[in-house]
């Protein structure tokens, strides 16, 4: 069945290192045909089409007058896709949808890609999200990967931060990565690490997941002073740097840390090192961030905790000024 395929027909750059295959149990997906190296290029892409909408507020006629312009290979193309690899969509709109990327938010613009939507999903993933460049998108390789391995973005920006059942109500499939799978002991720590690092971004943002305070009948934290401390954003530096590094030892455990993710959290945890104003405390910071793990980083950075500093009062003050008052 697989011989007349219509992802068949769906082109792939001449130097592409993966193919579009069966992937058992997830559709079709894209398997890698060579070695690809951590940071590598995996796809660059340019949209088949985009329509200028918030993703909620693009309608069937929107679609279908976008496919009406597009040109005949194009409107081939589109009507090549299928639900998981199965089934013509049911609609227009719902294939835009499952196969789109945002290129922006503001003005909002979302465009279709052909070969990235075929990338399925894995809460470890190997690929980054594709980031966008104009019109453009673009994936790298977030760790080598063999040839013959599933090529794996995360769909979510916060799974680091959701347990298995939340992730899947999410989904609405059953992901079966390493970090789903029932009945394992890394599954299980899974959890336990995502939800600590939930609960540590809590005490370092002072908000939850979706930016609301959580009420008491959702206790990531259950120390009330502590959790008001957290949302009064009156954490003192040590605990910060503490909480931060124990959020990248937990990442690095549960292999999710590569450039991405250091891209993202280094600067914000460097710069907390560096304000220290009394000195054994600076000391200690410049030492902690000399390690060369992340636990180990952690390790001494511990011997900071329940030091006050003086300029703990500070950046809360500065922090109140970001997130605005409390
Ligand atoms: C954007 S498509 C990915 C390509 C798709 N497999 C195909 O054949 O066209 C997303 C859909 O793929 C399936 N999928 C993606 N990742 C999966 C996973 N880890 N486990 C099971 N199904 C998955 C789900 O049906 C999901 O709605």
């Amino acid at each position: 069945m697989s011989q007349n395929h219509p992802y068949l027909g769906l082109q792939l750059p001449s130097n592409a290192p993966f193919e579009l295959k069966p992937s058992h149990g997830k559709g079709w997906g894209a398997f890698a045909t060579r070695k690809i190296e951590r940071g590598a290029k995996i796809l660059e892409e340019k949209p088949l089409f985009v329509i200028r909408k918030h993703h909620d507020e693009i309608t069937e006629e929107d679609v279908r007058k976008t496919f009406q312009q597009s040109t005949p290979r194009g409107k081939q193309q589109f009507l090549s896709l299928r639900d998981n690899a199965a089934r013509p969509f049911s609609s227009m709109n719902y294939a835009f949808a499952e196969n789109s990327f945002a290129l922006s938010d503001n003005p909002p613009k979302h465009g279709l890609f052909l070969i990235h939507s075929r990338f399925n999903h894995s809460c470890i993933p190997n690929c980054n999200v594709p980031s966008t460049n104009g019109e453009i998108i673009a994936s790298f390789a977030t760790r080598d990967i063999v040839a013959g391995e599933e090529i794996t973005f995360c769909y979510n920006t916060d799974f680091e931060c959701r347990t298995r059942g939340d992730r899947h109500q999410v989904l609405r499939f059953t992901c079966e990565c390493k970090a789903c799978l029932p009945g394992t002991l890394f599954q299980q720590l899974s959890d336990t690490r995502r939800t600590l690092i939930r609960g540590l971004q809590y005490l370092t943002l002072g908000r939850d997941l979706d930016g609301q305070r959580q009420g008491s009948e959702s206790p990531i934290i259950i120390d009330s002073q502590l959790k008001k401390a957290a949302e009064n954003l009156a954490i003192q530096v040590s605990a910060r740097l503490v909480y931060n590094l124990l959020v990248m030892s937990l990442l690095d455990e549960e292999e999710l840390m590569n450039d991405f993710m250091i891209g993202r959290m280094y600067p914000g945890i460097l710069i907390l090192s560096t304000l220290f104003k009394t000195e054994g405390n600076a000391r200690l910071a410049r030492l902690a961030m000399e390690q060369k793990t992340w636990l180990e980083k952690l390790c001494v950075a511990f011997r900071l905790w329940g030091r006050g500093d003086v300029v703990d009062y500070g950046i809360a003050l500065q922090l109140r000024m970001i997130h605005g008052p409390s």
